[in-house]
């Protein structure tokens, strides 16, 4: 499989991996069966509320804690257990639990950042699978910039594994163009002892 970067990490993108008949009934059931709720940041000490949704699923009652909130886990729904075995399979890897994110429109998107948080295990793989509107989705070497795009199709699945998060940046680039939801699902490891 092609690797998106040219360096110092691994991206995989396997497309579209549903008929779109598929992918829309899991945007449906997605949109209806997950405990969506506004993200609660705290920024430079102030507490913020994101317009984007989330919600935080897991094998267990996991605590993770991103944007300054800790979170517990919520027990796994029938198409999330679906959709992490078929992540799984893809991908030949595992996770243990997964992070959703609605972006309503194109104007909510996510800044660029790494997923490196203490919880999780040290250069495991992030599986992200994408529902919905089409959106751009950017790399950037933490040390020497160097950028590469990609765009994540409805019912697509991508892989960022190997060193990826300790030497790149990621970002879902607000745009005007896009007018419908979208849906992505990032599966993870968190470390358990
Ligand atoms: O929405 C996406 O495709 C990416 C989300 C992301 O980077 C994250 O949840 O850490
Ligand atoms: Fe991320």
């Amino acid at each position: 499989m092609q690797n998106l970067l040219p360096f110092d990490g691994i991206v995989n993108y396997y497309g579209r991996i549903f008929t779109p008949e598929t992918a829309d009934a899991y945007f449906n059931r997605l949109m209806e069966t997950i405990q969506w709720r506004n993200d609660e940041a705290v920024i430079f000490g102030k507490r913020i509320i994101t317009k984007r949704k989330v919600a935080w699923y897991g094998n267990k009652e996991f605590a993770y804690t991103y944007s300054n909130a800790t979170k517990t886990a919520l027990a796994w729904t029938k198409e999330l257990l679906e959709l992490k075995q078929l992540s799984e399979e893809k991908t030949g890897e595992q996770y243990n639990s997964c992070l959703l994110n609605l972006y309503h429109t194109g104007t909510e998107g996510m800044a660029w950042h790494c997923d490196e948080e203490r919880e999780l295990k040290k250069n495991g793989a992030i599986a992200s699978l994408s529902f919905g509107a089409e959106r751009k989705f950017a790399f950037k070497h933490k040390t020497s910039g160097e950028r590469v795009d990609c765009f994540l199709e409805h019912g697509s699945l991508l892989v960022m594994k190997g060193t990826t998060q300790t030497l790149w940046l990621h970002r879902l680039p607000p745009t005007k163009k896009v007018l419908i939801p979208r849906i992505n699902l990032t599966f993870r490891t968190i470390r358990e002892h």
